[in-house]
């Protein structure tokens, strides 16, 4: 018999962004001594480990050392903390994408009531707070907001990739990005090592989002546009979807027209995003499906049992 005494886990994805996600609803299951790089770096093997892009840990704000720095006064209003870990044990600092499995989790291990999640919740991360709600309860594919907060830019850059420069723009969208819009066939790029970009513009690795702008148009309730990217995450590599840097994509392919708001139509290769730019904030839209759930085996993770 297989030992299903062990942590559980969660696997699922936001438009193909795929997350191993580990409930530790009063902060003692997973500690970071436990948590390390290394264990990161093997639940996210795609052979070794269960695979993924990422790892999230689904604990209370309360119990994250680092919480209070970087939620400030935020932090009695978020009662739960999204700490994410790249596929390579880093963290970042936001994960569009994430955060909407995050909040898909929380309501499916009864951690949160579909009440409070369709009026928004604020879930903390080391980005700052973020708002996050749902829009759809649809089993088959329940949508969620999240209020990203702007964007803002980072100053000019490039990526080099297979010998070619694509002027870009840098973003923040709580990470770093690095946009390039091109006419680009995208599907004609090699993803498969990370484009190289300007370490002292980029200090803390960046990003980047190689973006065909498909069209952009004034209509009776503002401008929209409709834009297709691929993106090269840090700490990753190519992945089939990124939420923040769908958005930071969406704000440069407004800007680059000289636009500051309006409501994007964001593809990846994982699937369809929606984002609403304004120079106030940015709102992200997509769906969170939970794959599978159950326990990590104790053996694997070279655990005694006690
Ligand atoms: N896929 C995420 C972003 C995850 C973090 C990123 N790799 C970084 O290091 O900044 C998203 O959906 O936003």
């Amino acid at each position: 018999m297989i030992d299903a005494s062990g942590p559980r886990v969660l696997k699922g994805h936001g438009t193909e962004n795929d997350f191993v996600v580990l409930p530790d609803p009063d902060g003692t299951v997973w500690p970071e001594s436990r948590l390390d790089p290394a264990l990161v770096r093997r639940l996210c093997d795609r052979r070794e480990g269960l695979g993924a892009d990422g790892v999230l840990r689904v604990v209370p704000s309360a119990c994250v050392p680092d919480a209070a720095e970087v939620l400030g006064d935020a932090l009695d209003e978020c009662a739960w903390f999204m700490d994410h870990r790249n596929a390579d044990g880093s963290h970042a600092e936001m994960c569009g994408n994430g955060i909407r499995l995050y909040l898909h989790v929380l309501l499916a291990e009864g951690l949160l009531d579909a009440q409070t999640a369709r009026a928004g919740v604020l879930v903390g991360t080391r980005g700052g707070p973020r708002r996050v709600g749902l829009t759809t309860q649809d089993p088959a594919m329940p949508g969620y907001w999240v209020d990203m907060g702007p964007a803002r830019p980072l100053g000019r850059g490039e990526a080099r990739l297979g010998g070619v420069s694509y002027p870009g723009t840098g973003v923040s969208m709580g990470n770093p990005h690095l946009v390039c819009l091109t006419d680009a066939v995208l599907e004609g790029l090699d993803l498969t090592t990370a484009p190289a970009v300007d370490p002292v513009l980029f200090p803390d690795g960046v990003n980047v989002e190689l973006v065909n702008v498909l069209s952009a148009e004034e209509g009776p309730a503002g401008t929209t546009a409709h834009v297709r990217l691929r993106v090269s995450e840090r700490g990753v590599g190519e992945t089939r979807s990124c939420g923040t840097g769908a958005c930071a994509a969406a704000w440069a392919a407004l800007d680059a027209g000289g636009r500051s708001a309006g409501a994007v139509t964001v593809d990846v290769p994982g699937g369809r995003l929606s984002v609403e730019v304004s120079p106030q904030t940015t709102v992200l839209t997509g769906p969170a499906v939970v794959v599978s759930s159950g326990t990590l085996t104790p053996s694997w993770l070279g655990w005694s049992r006690g």
